[in-house]
């Protein structure tokens, strides 16, 4: 077993957007890349888990590239952290959505800072709103997952009421680092718009 894993959420259907999210590219490079460039340096390993459609598509050696379970295939993040679990082995997962491009490292080790293996997630708040896709999660939390998807209960915040969470408060400041982009609409706004 070891200890750290990181999860790159990237199977989503991206509804809201004008195309798949994970291929939109923010300074030269797609989101997917940005997701991987991040947890690269913090983890042991990473696993993207995406859609089946996707996989001749992501090219990157430093990741395994998973679909996710059978059982739960496209049921939202909860499926993808579940599916990452289910075939891997380590104590603690370090997940990120695909569709935050501006999500920064430091962030990411504050929260590392934060683990602490009385709790079963360390998850970041803003404003006192929490960010559950960005998170640690201990591997204790796939057996919750797992009833939480057979209940057809797929909501992140819901999973976060069954788990002794530690909560992270990030300042204003770092607020722009969980900008979630999901419509192009945000798209333009967050990036054509600031990359001319
Ligand atoms: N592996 C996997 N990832 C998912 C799934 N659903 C959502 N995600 C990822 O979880 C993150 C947050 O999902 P959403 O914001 O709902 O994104 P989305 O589902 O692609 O977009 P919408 O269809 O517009 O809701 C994104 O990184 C998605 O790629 C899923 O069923 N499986």
């Amino acid at each position: 077993m070891h200890r750290f894993h990181g999860i790159v959420l990237a199977g989503g259907s991206s509804s809201r957007f004008n195309g798949d999210k994970a291929f939109a590219i923010y300074q030269s490079k797609p989101f997917y890349q940005h997701a991987i460039d991040l947890l690269t340096p913090l983890v042991e390993q990473v696993s993207l888990v995406c859609r089946l459609d996707q996989t001749n598509v992501i090219a990157d050696q430093r990741v395994s590239v998973l679909t996710d379970d059978d059982r739960c295939r496209g049921e939202g993040p909860l499926a993808g952290i579940y599916s990452a679990m289910v075939v891997t082995d380590a104590q603690w997962y370090l997940v990120v959505p695909v569709d935050t491009p501006f999500m920064k490292k430091t962030i990411l080790h504050v929260l590392i800072e934060q683990m602490d293996p009385t709790y079963d997630a360390i998850i970041p708040c803003i404003d006192g709103r929490v960010q559950p896709l960005v998170g640690i999660y201990n591997i204790n939390v796939l057996a919750v997952i797992q009833k939480q998807l057979a209940d057809n209960k797929r909501s992140m915040h819901q999973l976060l009421t069954r788990l002794k969470v530690k909560y992270v408060s990030f300042g204003d400041k770092e607020s722009s680092c969980f900008v979630n982009i999901n419509s192009a609409d945000d798209f333009y706004r967050y990036i054509t718009n600031k990359e001319g």
